[in-house]
């Protein structure tokens, strides 16, 4: 049992188990045609933490996704990949994965996005002492118990770091206690004061029990000491494998040492990446230029430079060459023999175990407060909203009892539903932002499409209940509608079921339920209706549709 899970206090089978990954002659082609990954084997075992380097394009976040078993549809992989020597790919939910942009809702505090996060996922049966021991064991594995209270942060509002917000999406994952985690690039976009705590927070993680595996563009020296197992590709190629000391003799062997100094990441990212190839001829050129006009040509410093001699592509076939013939790779294929003799236990999946109510319960409290502190949300709509009317019932002020006033009632009724219906799309950024986080986790298997669209259906119900009482409130006045207090009921019943079907609509798009079945409905409704009542009923029928 690790530290984190020891001060939880909660024991399940799962953190007896461990998880040991290896592949063996991957090979990955878009459209059974191009060959991106070139028969690559390797091994990461509990304890270690493994860096998947190249420059971009080598193929990186494809052996990642291959591993995770989430590799896109036109993609066709061979090779053996097997966890605790069971040949099966690592299902959703088996083990944590961290894409390279990690989505959090920028209102909540680190404590409530890692609370949320735990409701909808750990058992429902969590009592809420366990989950508050839980959430705050969390914080401290990833050294957040600082900013507890702080804010993520979003366009409105300052809040955490960049390194910060990686460490509470890793604590997300940790939640479930996975046994193996993936990470794509998790250091992407920090400094790299905070591209030394994330990293340092995965090697604690690994030295706990957890297997690693992350995939690094270009580490600074400090960042590349953490890491226990390199992984270097290029083109798709392995370039090596093995042990960071290990990678050092490597290159020396193969004929292109490290310069001391130097750091050692950025050598190996020289000699492979094809994108220097034109920095390279240019320092070649200086170097040639130098000689040419009687400068002694310094003999260590032609050594430190060799790729500098040489075209990018002869230097990958050489170290490509180097490492297929060298003792690293026997190696690593009998440790992969070793390790696959025997059937290690099953890992379970780390999906939700919360209850679907419990999920929908927690995503409409969780929606309803993004909702409320978002402004850009539902506040600033309503002021929208208030404006409008305004500006609508003064035009029709008073519109009167005559004749001719029956048209210009009619006219202010059908201006404030269609322009406060299609207002709505003022709230599409902040769903936007909805949508990203919730595709997230659904891929990580934390909950379904019907909880989220119930939960933020629900949420959003006082809001636009608020907006359409108010509305109604300042037209009735203005105008002098006056048509009693049943109408007026009707009134704020049509606009509220108008208003909730164009949130519906949102939700559609994320539900993936046609759009069209849902128009057509609506359509059809407003058609045949003659009065508010028919129409409410139809729309909120449509509106149940698309759930
Ligand atoms: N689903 C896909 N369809 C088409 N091409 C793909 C697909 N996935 C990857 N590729 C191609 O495979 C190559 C390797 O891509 P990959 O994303 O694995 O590289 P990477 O090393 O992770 O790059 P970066 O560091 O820039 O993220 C690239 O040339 C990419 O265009």
């Amino acid at each position: 049992m690790d530290a984190g899970e020891k001060r939880r206090g909660v024991v399940t089978d799962d953190e007896r188990l461990v998880a040991r990954l290896s592949w063996k002659n991957l090979s990955a082609y878009i459209d059974n045609d191009v060959r991106i990954l070139h028969d690559l084997s390797g091994y990461v075992e509990p304890g270690r933490i493994c860096a998947i380097m190249g420059p971009s394009g080598s193929g990186k976040s494809t052996l990642l996704d291959s591993l995770a078993g989430r590799i896109s549809k036109n993609i066709t992989l061979t090779g053996d990949i097997r966890l605790n020597g069971r040949s099966t790919r690592v299902s959703y939910g088996t083990a944590a994965y961290l894409a390279q942009e990690c989505d959090l809702l920028g209102t909540l505090t680190v404590k409530e996005t890692i609370y949320y996060s735990a409701k909808l996922r750990l058992p429902s049966s969590t009592t809420t002492k366990d989950m508050d021991r839980i959430v705050k064991s969390t914080i401290e594995e990833v050294g957040l118990q600082d900013s507890i209270n702080t804010p993520i942060g979003n366009w409105h509002q300052r809040g955490l770091s960049g390194g910060e917000k990686r460490r509470v999406s890793i604590a997300i994952a940790l939640l479930t206690r996975p046994r193996l985690l993936f990470l794509d690039e998790p250091t992407s976009g920090l400094d790299s004061a905070s591209s030394f705590h994330v990293v340092s927070t995965l090697r604690n993680l690994a030295h706990d029990g957890r297997t690693v595996l992350c995939s690094i563009h270009q580490p600074s020296s400090q960042v590349f000491q953490l890491f226990d197992i390199l992984c270097l590709l290029s083109g798709g190629k392995q370039i090596y494998f093995g042990d960071l000391p290990g990678s050092l003799t490597f290159f020396k062997e193969a004929g292109y040492p490290c310069p001391s100094l130097q750091n050692p990441a950025d050598h190996y990212l020289l000699c492979v990446n094809s994108d220097f190839d034109k920095v390279q001829k240019s320092l070649q050129t200086i170097l040639e230029h130098r000689k040419e006009e009687g400068h002694a040509f310094d003999e260590e410093e032609a050594v430190a430079h060799v790729p500098q001699f040489e075209s990018v592509a002869a230097v990958v076939r050489s170290l490509t060459h180097a490492y297929s013939e060298s003792q690293n790779k026997l190696e690593v294929e009998s440790h992969i023999q070793e390790m696959n003799k025997a059937e290690g236990p099953l890992l379970s999946s780390s999906g939700s175990e919360a209850n679907f109510f419990t999920q929908v319960y927690t995503l409409t409290m969780r929606s309803f407060t993004n909702m409320n502190r978002d402004f850009g949300y539902y506040w600033l709509r309503l002021g929208m909203y208030i404006v409008l009317t305004l500006a609508i019932g003064t035009i029709f002020f008073k519109a009167g009892y005559s004749y001719t006033a029956i048209a210009a009632r009619a006219a202010c009724v059908s201006f404030v539903v269609a322009f406060l219906t299609f207002m709505s799309v003022g709230g599409f950024p902040s769903f936007i932002e909805d949508m990203k986080v919730f595709t997230m986790e659904r891929l990580n298997g934390h909950y379904g499409v019907a909880a989220f669209v119930l939960g933020n259906t629900l949420s959003s119900v006082p809001f636009l209940l608020l907006i359409s009482l108010i509305s109604t409130v300042i037209v009735y006045f203005l105008v002098d509608l006056h048509h009693g207090a049943e109408y007026f009921f009707y009134f704020v019943l049509s606009l509220f079921s108008c208003l909730l079907v164009v949130e519906s609509l949102m939700m559609a798009i994320a539900s993936l339920v046609p759009n069209f079945l849902m128009g057509i409905i609506i359509g059809a409704g407003i058609q045949v209706s003659t009065d508010s009542r028919t129409i409410y009923l139809i729309l909120s029928g449509a509106t149940l549709c698309s759930i």
